[in-house]
């Protein structure tokens, strides 16, 4: 059994969530953090954390509950995906956070690409955008309105790939 537990402000994260189900034959169980069940937790064998990237850091609501739940996630097979624009830095953005006690045991991780839909956001945080594109420009400007998805197909369906083949040997 596979839970893909994720947090996701604007919906990239969600939506990612939901294509590895697709390639996992609808399979897993989509769980938003603020919809918390422990109890389908503890019986899952493949945890998938979906953790989106804003202000340069990892989601702190993410980080908290893996930081907190080591126990229970070191029972089980456990993999992380990483939503950012910046996808391929997924790397920095996770040591920045976690110690080698919590890498140790991570199965599987990659960085998807992230999304930005900008009727959603508010005015702080277009302008915290407007300066990191300035900064770094990765979002063209004629997205600067409407939507700007950057997720790595390819990389999405070689983590799903991962997982389902984790998971057929925890199954074993
Ligand atoms: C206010 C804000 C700050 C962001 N900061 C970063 C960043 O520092 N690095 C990065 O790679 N992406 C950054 N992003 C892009 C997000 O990671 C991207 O929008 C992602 O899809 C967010 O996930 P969500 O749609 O599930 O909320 C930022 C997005 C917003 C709205």
């Amino acid at each position: 059994m596979i839970t893909i537990l994720y947090t996701s402000k604007h919906g990239a994260t969600a939506k990612i969530a939901r294509v590895i189900n697709t390639y996992l034959d609808h399979t897993c169980t989509l769980m938003n953090l603020d919809e918390l069940d422990m109890a389908v937790l503890e019986k899952t064998d493949t945890i998938v954390l979906g953790v989106p990237v804003y202000y340069g850091a990892l989601d702190p609501k993410m980080v908290d509950f893996i930081k907190k739940n080591q126990g229970l996630l070191i029972k089980k097979h456990y993999s992380i995906y990483i939503t950012a624009l910046f996808h391929t830095e997924f790397m920095s953005y996770i040591t920045k956070e976690f110690d080698y006690s919590i890498l140790k045991n991570v199965t599987t991780m990659a960085g998807l690409g992230g999304a930005i839909y900008y009727p959603d956001l508010s005015i702080q945080e277009k302008m915290v955008l407007a300066v990191m594109n300035k900064n770094r420009p990765i979002i063209p400007k004629e997205h600067h309105v409407n939507i700007f998805e950057n997720f790595d197909n390819h990389e999405i369906e070689l983590f799903s790939q991962k997982i389902k083949r984790i998971d057929n040997y925890a199954c074993k």
